[in-house]
């Protein structure tokens, strides 16, 4: 039977990357996007510039929307200091089913938590779930009419604290309007856009990079 893009990431990945070697697998899956199949991670241009945000804040607890197959979770946790905890949410459980195996090839599965379901659902379960206080950074990257809606309910939840970071894929491709209009006008946030281009094509995309004010 015909297998899925995901599936097909993650032999790649089982075939091309070294075990419990992180970046390898980031190569990997760039690799296989750029030779074989175009895919939607964030990719290796945005990428270098999530790599500098997530070095810069140095957090010790992480909230990434959007896993996929597991890409920028990866990304992420190979840079976090020893203690430090990432929680991924993902909505589709194939693409869970096939992140948490590349998780597990890269032997990060001791610094994320992949959890199944919708991030309106889980986002008010945090603190008493995970026993989360709040979140130093967030990493946005899921459903595009969802940042705005999840932004205000972290606030409402308590999850940010003067000075966390979020951090947004596609902004511009495929764009997120509303978000962008009211995290740039919202005297509550300090905002900056890192200009870039669309995973593995020419397309112009960014993401934008917030500082919660408290
Ligand atoms: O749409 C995108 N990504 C989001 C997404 C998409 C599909 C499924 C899911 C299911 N996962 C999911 C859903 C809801 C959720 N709630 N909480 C967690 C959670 C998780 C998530 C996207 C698209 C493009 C793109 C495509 C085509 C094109 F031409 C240009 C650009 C590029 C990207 O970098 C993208 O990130
Ligand atoms: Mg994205």
């Amino acid at each position: 039977t015909q297998t899925t893009r995901p599936q097909r990431m993650l032999a790649a990945v089982q075939k091309n990357a070294t075990r419990g070697d992180p970046r390898s697998v980031v190569k990997a899956i760039d690799q296989f996007c750029r030779q074989k199949e175009w895919a939607m991670n964030v990719g290796d241009e945005k990428g270098c510039i999530l790599d500098s945000v997530v070095t810069e804040v140095n957090p010790a607890t992480v909230l990434e929307l959007g896993t996929y197959c597991g890409y920028s979770t990866v990304r992420i946790a190979s840079l976090l200091p020893p203690d430090a905890k990432l929680i991924t949410l993902e909505f589709n459980p194939h693409n869970a089913a096939i992140a948490r195996q590349v998780i597990a090839w890269a032997g990060l599965g001791d610094k994320i938590q992949l959890v199944e379901g919708a991030s309106g659902d889980w986002i008010p379960k945090m603190k008493e779930k995970f026993g989360i206080e709040t979140f130093d950074l967030v990493f946005l990257d899921h459903w595009k009419d969802r940042y705005l809606p999840d932004t205000k309910l972290m606030e409402e939840c308590g999850l940010l604290r003067k000075g966390s970071i979020l951090l947004a894929d596609n902004v511009i491709s495929p764009g997120t309007p509303d978000y962008l209009e009211y995290i740039r006008n919202s005297p509550r946030y300090k905002s900056q856009y890192f200009r870039s281009h669309l995973e593995y094509t020419k397309a112009e995309d960014g993401l934008e990079k917030s500082v919660f004010l408290g």
